[in-house]
């Protein structure tokens, strides 16, 4: 439905202005955790590419795990219900961890993280999302870092998925509504 892509009905952010991103929010990590080694909690599997980005722009000590969490199962809405796939293989108990989303949505998963790495005794836990989509948030919940806003559509690509497919996309698009409705 783009000129050049029927998938999409809208681009939103390339390649180039995620890395931008990246850079931006990775200076304000290494400002903001200096003299401390974080754990980046990589939420699989949309995250992954932002991960990278993100990871390759912090230049203090830093930490890697990653957590499997799934709610919408290729769908596109949430199911409300969390199923916790393959959990850390870190101790995050007295360690500064950074959840690292690719998108808050309803808001769901990241409330599910929070609880959970609390609950395990995170000495302190941030979050640092390439896309918070305020208006679909139904819980009360705010990221620390954010890549972009964006507007109450679906998106896909630069590792978000539309029914598991699309995840390897170099941008974010809107999905075309003709496609799912
Ligand atoms: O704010 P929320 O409404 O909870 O939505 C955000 C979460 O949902 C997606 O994961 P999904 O369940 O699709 O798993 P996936 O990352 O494996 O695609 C996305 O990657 C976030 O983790
Ligand atoms: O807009 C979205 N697109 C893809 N996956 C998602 N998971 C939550 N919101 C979205
Ligand atoms: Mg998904």
């Amino acid at each position: 439905m783009t000129d050049t892509d029927p998938r999409f009905s809208k681009i939103l952010h390339d390649h180039r202005e995620i890395e931008t991103a990246a850079k931006r929010i990775g200076a304000q990590i290494d400002r903001d955790y200096a003299g401390k080694t974080p754990i980046l909690v990589v939420v699989l599997k949309g995250a992954v590419m932002w991960a990278g980005d993100l990871f390759r722009n912090i230049s203090i000590d830093v930490e890697m795990d990653f957590i499997d969490i799934a709610s919408y199962h290729g769908g596109i809405a949430s199911s409300n219900e969390i199923t916790l796939r393959t959990d850390l293989t870190s101790d995050v108990k007295d360690r500064d961890v950074i959840i690292v989303e690719d998108i808050v949505d309803t808001g769901l998963s990241l409330r599910y993280l929070e609880s959970l790495l609390s609950r395990r005794g995170a000495r302190s836990v941030k979050t640092a999302t390439m896309l918070n989509k305020q208006k679909g948030h139904k819980v009360d919940i705010r990221a620390d870092y954010v890549g972009f806003e964006i507007d109450n559509e679906f998106v896909a690509g630069y590792g978000l998925d539309y029914q598991e497919i699309w995840r390897n996309l170099p941008f974010i698009g809107v999905v075309n509504p003709d496609i799912y409705s």
